[in-house]
Parts: structure tokens; C-alpha cells; sequence
């Protein structure tokens, strides 16, 4: 190995530049030589790589967003697209792929691999929804974002003893919602792996105003629905006053925690790790605190085990 690539796809999440710089400087330490490409596989497709140095990566650490900039390929998906990302790659000499994305983003990596491209992933999405890794870069900063929302929302919300749905992003995982509705005391978190049954959600608000609750707060993972029809209904059930809030993009961006700078710096290196190792087609993560990697079909096919236990724990805690 000698020349290594490197890109961002899919969602941008906060700590992918920290990840960025990791994995450059990592590299650079271990005598390579690195390639930035630009716009994920976009970049990749149309050639926009530069040769990086250690000052590529200087003063981005605590910056959100992604310096390579990101993409969603629709060409990618095609076996042409993949066939000529794969010939640039060989044009360009970089004989290792580093991809810092999400399940998509993987998918990619899992089937430019079988096109004979070492590539290794790096999980960084602010959804959480990777299983075989407990935590993805990006998930923690966002948490935090919306917890920093839930607290501004619950003065307003006490103030005039309304009900508030906050609406979260996670697409298909309530990880967000969950966590930010646990340390945010939310009253009801409404997340894809659960439902909910709007008659015991409006009941739990009366029950909870007739008990002397100022406010009442539900966090809403998207992918269950909009929070402004959901708070439509509660209102037409509960005859109180309920507005809703998409929180939006705004917990895609800012700077990263210290948890998912950490966390970057640590999978950062240790995909280079992988890619000297020889290894083909792996992912790295963190489990019980340990930075692993895996085969990257392995981690996609890995089945999300939903955490009922916090989620209980959310429940007791709410009323
Ligand atoms: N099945 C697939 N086959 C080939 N390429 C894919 C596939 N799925 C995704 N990709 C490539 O990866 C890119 C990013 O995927 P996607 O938009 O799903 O984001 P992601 O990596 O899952 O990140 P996020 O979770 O933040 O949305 C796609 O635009 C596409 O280029
Ligand atoms: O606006 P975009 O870039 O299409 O992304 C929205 C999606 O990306 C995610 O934020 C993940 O990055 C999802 O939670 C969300 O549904």
C-alpha cells in the first residue's frame, strides 16, 4: 500500500473533518501518500481528487460539516459508475479507499470492493443507525444539539402550560429521539422501532396536567411522521394548546463534541491500521469502548437490536 484515498458521502455529520484529519495525518505519519476526492463518489467519478499534506487538515478539528464536501451519487448505484470510480481510482494510483459515511455510503464501499478496491468505512452519520457499531461519528453532537433545543422549548412550553412535539431527524432509527428525549426529560418519545397509540399519548398529557405538569414535551423521530400534523391531533383530542418544532438540518451542523472528536481520532487511525493490514473490505466502530473492525458485509447484514431497556428506563422517568 502506498497511496491512499479519501472521501465523505451521504449525510454530512459534525466530526467528519475531525475524522478526516485522523485519518490524513495517520497515514502521512505511516509514510503514505494521501488523496482527498472531492463530493463523495461524485468527486470520485468525475476525478476531483488533490494530493493532501498534514496542513490539508490544519484548523478544521472543531469545524462541522465535511472539508471533502458530500454527495448523494445517483450514478454510483449503476455498475458503469461503479466500474469507472474504480478506473479513476487506478489513474490516480491509490491503491486504498477510505469512506466516511453511512449505511449507504457502505453499500457503496461493499460493492466497489468486489470491483478488487481495498476500501475500509468509517461510520459518520448523525443517525446512529449502523448496528454493528455502538456509536457513529456525528450522533453525539447531534444529541446534544437537540438537547440544547428540548431546554429552550421547555421554558416556552411551561410558560404557557402547552404541549410541544419536537421533531427529530434519524429517518429510520429513534436513537436521536430516545437519547435527547431521556436526558432532555421529555414526557413521550415516539420513535420508528415503537409506534405509538395516539388515545394513550393524549391520556398520558391529561393525566399529566391533571397531576400539575407545566408543559408536556413529546420528542418525534421523522420517520413516524410530521410534527405538525401529530400536534394537530393531540390538540383536537386534548383541547391544549400544542405546537410543533422541526428541528431540521440544524442538528447536522456545529462544532463536534470531545466525545465525537475522540471517537474520530480513534477510527481514524485505526482504518489506516486495516488498510496496512491488507484487509480488503472492512468497517471499524466501537464496541464496549474497544475500537474494532469487521467485514463489511457482516457489519451491513448486522440486525439493529433495539435498546427496550432505555427505553423503559425513558418511560418510568417521564410521568
Ligand atoms: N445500494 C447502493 N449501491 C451503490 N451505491 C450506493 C447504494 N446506496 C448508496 N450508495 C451510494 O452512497 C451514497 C450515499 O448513500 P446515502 O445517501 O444512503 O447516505 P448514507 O451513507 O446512508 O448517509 P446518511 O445516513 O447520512 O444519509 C449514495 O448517494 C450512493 O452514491
Ligand atoms: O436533507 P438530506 O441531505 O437529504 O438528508 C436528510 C436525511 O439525512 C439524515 O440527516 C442523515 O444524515 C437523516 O436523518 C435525514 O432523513
Amino acid at each position: 500500500m502506498k497511496t491512499i484515498g479519501i472521501l465523505t458521502s451521504g449525510g454530512d455529520a459534525p466530526g467528519m473533518n475531525a475524522a478526516i484529519r485522523a485519518v490524513v495525518r495517520t497515514a502521512l505519519d505511516k509514510g503514505l501518500k494521501v488523496m482527498g476526492i472531492q463530493r463523495g463518489y461524485s468527486g470520485l467519478i468525475n476525478g476531483e481528487i488533490f494530493e493532501m499534506n498534514r496542513h490539508s487538515v490544519s484548523d478544521i478539528i472543531h469545524r462541522g460539516g465535511t472539508i471533502l464536501r458530500t454527495a448523494r451519487c445517483e450514478e454510483f448505484r449503476t455498475e458503469e459508475g461503479r466500474k469507472r470510480a474504480a478506473k479513476v481510482l487506478k489513474v490516480f494510483g491509490i491503491d486504498g479507499l477510505v469512506v466516511i459515511g453511512g449505511d449507504g455510503s457502505f453499500t457503496g464501499a461493499r460493492l466497489l470492493s468486489e470491483l478488487g478496491v481495498s476500501a475500509v468505512g468509517i461510520p459518520g452519520t448523525i443517525d446512529n443507525d449502523l448496528a454493528y457499531t455502538q456509536y457513529t461519528i456525528g450522533f453525539d453532537t447531534a444529541l446534544n444539539t437537540v438537547l440544547d433545543a428540548i431546554n429552550k422549548i421547555r421554558d416556552t412550553s411551561t410558560s404557557h402550560e402547552r404541549v410541544s412535539v419536537v421533531e427529530v431527524m434519524g429517518r429510520n432509527c429513534g436513537d436521536i429521539a430516545l437519547y435527547a428525549g431521556l436526558a432532555g426529560g421529555a414526557e413521550s418519545v415516539i420513535i420508528p422501532e415503537k409506534g405509538y397509540n395516539l388515545n394513550e399519548l393524549c391520556r398520558n398529557i391529561l393525566e399529566g396536567k391533571l397531576r400539575g405538569k407545566m408543559h408536556n414535551l413529546i420528542v418525534l423521530a421523522e420517520g413516524v411522521g410530521g410534527a405538525e400534523e401529530l400536534a394537530k391531533k393531540i390538540e383536537e383530542v386534548t383541547g391544549i394548546i400544542t405546537r410543533a418544532t422541526i428541528l431540521g438540518h440544524i442538528q447536522r451542523g456545529g462544532s463536534p463534541s470531545a466525545f465525537d472528536r475522540v471517537l474520530a481520532a480513534r477510527l481514524g487511525a485505526k482504518a489506516i491500521e486495516v488498510l496496512l493490514e491488507g484487509k480488503k473490505a472492512r468497517v471499524v466502530g466501537i464496541r464496549d469502548g474497544k475500537v474494532i473492525d469487521q467485514d463489511i458485509n457482516e457489519a451491513l447484514s448486522t440486525k439493529r437490536e433495539f435498546d427496550e431497556e432505555l427505553f423503559d428506563i425513558a418511560r418510568a422517568l417521564s410521568y
